[in-house]
């Protein structure tokens, strides 16, 4: 199958409150976006990437880019206002049959993630990068209060790479888009249409930049990883 990459960069960063969008800052001498962009340059399976940004900021993205020698960046669009719009814009952009989702903010993925996500997809349909929960976790009422305790066994922290049929996870984004859903994630709107998607067993190192306190642990998880040759 051939596969193509929406990566999505267009947030606004309001969780991590820094001058420059969480894409263009830099970790281990690099901007999260190259680090991220990387892995699917890599990736033996992806054909072309699909890069959304903020309006405004595709000059800089272009540039980044450009610097760096990425070939397989087809396009550098704009985003829309909630990640969900951002996805369904590089859905439209792209022409591959399979595509992965990929968050910017998650530099730390490899190119086996990648291809692991690719092979799931081909045999299940559509897959999931996931971790087992740690914690245990709760349930509030919204209040403060414990309400219940859902049994972690069967509780995993999702991530990015997602991948899909994009027919498919096109259909699933407008039939959200008709019933005013939203979604923190594409898996979730492939559940909302009853389809199943293949959790990938993925590593707790995949983190997303999300709040400050992220930005030191990918700098050595990053550092540690360079110093061990490149991951696959
Ligand atoms: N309208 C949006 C919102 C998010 N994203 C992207 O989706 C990924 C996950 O989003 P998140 O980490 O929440 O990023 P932000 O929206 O930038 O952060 P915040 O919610 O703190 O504002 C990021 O790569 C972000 O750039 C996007 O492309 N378009
Ligand atoms: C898609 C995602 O990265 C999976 O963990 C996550 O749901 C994005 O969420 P955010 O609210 O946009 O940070």
């Amino acid at each position: 199958m051939e596969w193509g990459a929406v990566v999505v960069a267009a947030g606004r960063g309001t969780r991590m409150g820094a001058a420059d969008n969480k894409p263009y800052l830099k970790v281990a001498g690099r901007t999260v976006l190259a680090h991220a962009l990387e892995a699917f340059e890599r990736s033996p399976s992806v054909s072309s990437i699909v890069l959304v940004v903020s309006s405004g900021e595709q000059k800089k993205a272009a540039e980044i880019v450009g610097a760096e020698g990425f070939r397989k960046v087809t396009l550098i669009i704009p985003g829309g206002a909630e990640r969900q719009d951002s996805v369904y814009a590089g859905l439209e952009a792209l022409r591959t049959e399979g595509v992965l989702v990929h968050d910017a903010a998650r530099p730390l993925v490899t190119p086996d993630q990648i291809e692991a996500c690719c092979r799931a997809a081909e045999e299940h349909g559509s897959s999931a990068l996931a971790v087992p929960v740690k914690d245990t976790i709760k349930i509030s009422d919204g209040n403060g209060f414990i309400v219940a305790t859902p049994e972690r066994r069967t509780l995993w922290s999702v991530q990015t790479p997602q991948a899909f049929l994009r027919l498919e996870l096109m259909q699933a984004h407008r039939n959200a888009q008709e019933n005013g859903a939203s979604a923190t994630d594409d898996a979730m709107l492939l559940e909302r249409i009853g389809r199943k998607v293949a959790i990938v067993e993925g590593d707790y190192r995949n983190l997303k930049i999300t709040t400050p306190e992220d930005l030191p642990i990918a700098e050595l998880l990053i550092a540690g990883r360079q110093g061990k040759g490149s991951p696959q």
